[in-house]
């Protein structure tokens, strides 16, 4: 194993994993569609599965089935309590893979100390696996591995059955006829807590206007009811087509499926570099170029969204400073176009300090202010107050880390929980001290165009 990642004191700690196994085998395959990998594990691994993709596309995984799963619901130590126990686990590989890693895919909720009426009871606090099959797509190549996480000291038999299991998912994703999905019917659209949505911008401008803090991001729920329930394949094919610049992600936790098409990068970490994103302030897209520039324009130059941008500059800056050596953060923003919206956009880079991994970022940036606000514990408990609604996963970290320590978190927005015939979209929207809950109410329908296309509701503008 590469001993940097693995301080001596953390060695010495009892590893709950010792006797166990971690049995990993990766074989190149031709490239194959990673949608239909996914619904080749359809029958035997629902409930089980998981996908992700990067911005650039130069990063796709599907697991299917879960070899571990590694689960948290204490508030205080989840972050720790998962990096731990993935070091551990990982401490424990039989055998080292080079040409790709061992992947834990998962997430945390966005705060566990809501104790509000919650959607989601199937995810915990903290909620990830390493899939039993693992498909990465890097670049040109893609690579399939099996992995078996097993106390029993001979489990030779147990390993030929889950290559043969290999043999057939792969076969079977090459040769499917690809799917051609409809959308699906949408029979009742409902606005969850609208006027307590209202009420809440007022109220927390009032305390902002008050000097006690000076952002909090306050979101609102879409309750979406469908003519037969959808199924998750169908959900990302949908959000590929629709969003091809957005990270995809998706979680299946039994019959809940979260998803979403994000623009946001919360972290990521390769070979010691570490990637954020600060990404606030919002404008929709324009009719025509003129139209378009004239708002991208009017927003670089608004004080509004400037102020909202800068207090996530800030922060992510800070959290920079402490986590990183030589961290590079740039004077003004940039716009960042996508489908439905424009974005005020900073990336921020630097290179990670011995001592910090990507776990440490995500626990030291999660929520940035963009997602909860300034100064962050305030905005927390803000949130609980006056927000009319669990959020559950919604605009919490989403993402991957391999078994060196690299991987890449998104924040989850632009996202839905699908639950049978039901799903259930998130939007915020980033309040500061010149905010007006209408204005902010219209924001938030340019933030739920990408899920309501995805998922074939009418967008607010041609309901
Ligand atoms: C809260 C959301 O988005 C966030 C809020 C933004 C804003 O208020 O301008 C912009 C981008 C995101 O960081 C969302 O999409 O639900
Ligand atoms: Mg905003």
């Amino acid at each position: 194993m590469n001993s940097q990642s693995y301080s001596s004191t953390e060695q010495m700690e009892a590893n709950r994993f010792r006797g166990y196994r971690f049995y990993t085998e990766t074989i190149e395959v031709s490239t194959m569609s990673a949608l239909a990998f996914f619904e080749a594990g359809q029958e035997q691994y629902e409930g089980k599965r998981m996908f992700w993709q990067n911005r650039e596309k130069s990063f796709t995984m599907v697991g299917l089935g879960h070899a571990y799963v590694l689960t948290a619901d204490d508030y205080k130590g989840r972050f720790s309590s998962i990096q731990k126990d993935w070091k551990a686990l990982s401490s424990q590989l039989v055998n080292e893979e080079t040409a790709v890693q061992p992947v834990l895919f998962g997430g945390f909720s966005f705060d566990p100390l809501n104790d509000q009426p919650s959607e989601w009871r199937n995810f915990p606090q903290a909620y990830f696996a390493v899939p039993t099959f693992q498909l990465i797509i890097k670049g040109e190549q893609a690579y399939v591995s099996v992995h078996l996480i097993t106390k029993q000291p001979n489990s030779f038999m147990d390993f030929e059955v889950l290559r043969k299991e290999r043999d057939r998912l792969i076969h079977g994703a090459q040769v499917s006829e690809p799917k051609v999905y409809q959308k699906p019917q949408v029979s009742e659209k409902k606005e969850l807590k609208k006027d307590e949505y209202m009420r809440s911008i007022g109220k927390v401008t009032d305390v902002i206007r008050a000097g006690e803090v000076d952002k909090v991001v306050i979101a609102r729920a879409l309750e979406l009811r469908f003519k037969e329930a959808l199924a998750p394949a169908s959900a990302l094919y949908q959000a590929a087509n629709e969003q091809p610049e957005s990270f995809l992600f998706g979680l299946e936790a039994g019959e809940q499926f979260f998803f979403g098409a994000t623009p946001e990068r919360l972290v990521k970490v390769e070979q010691q570099r570490a990637l954020s994103t600060c990404l606030a302030g919002s404008t929709p897209r324009g009719q025509s170029v003129e139209q378009d520039e004239a708002l991208g324009q009017a927003l670089l130059n608004d004080s509004k969204n400037r102020s909202e941008h800068q207090y996530v500059v800030q922060m992510i800056g800070d959290v920079f400073e402490e986590h990183c050596s030589d961290p590079r953060i740039p004077q003004n923003p940039k716009l960042m176009k996508i489908r439905d919206i424009q974005h005020l956009y900073t990336p921020v880079e630097g290179k990670l300090k011995k001592g910090s991994s990507l776990l440490d970022l995500v626990e030291a940036l999660h929520p940035t202010p963009a997602l909860g606000g300034e100064p962050k514990l305030q905005a927390l408990s803000l949130i609980r107050s006056y927000e009319p609604l669990n959020r559950g996963y919604y605009a919490a970290p989403i993402g991957w880390i391999d078994a060196k320590g690299d991987g890449e978190f998104a924040v989850a927005i632009r996202s839905a929980l699908l639950d049978g015939d039901k799903a259930y979209l998130f939007a915020g929207g980033g309040i500061v001290a010149d905010s007006t809950p209408e204005a902010e109410y219209d924001e938030t329908w340019v933030k739920f165009r990408p899920m309501l296309r995805v998922l074939g509701g009418n967008l607010h503008d041609e309901s």
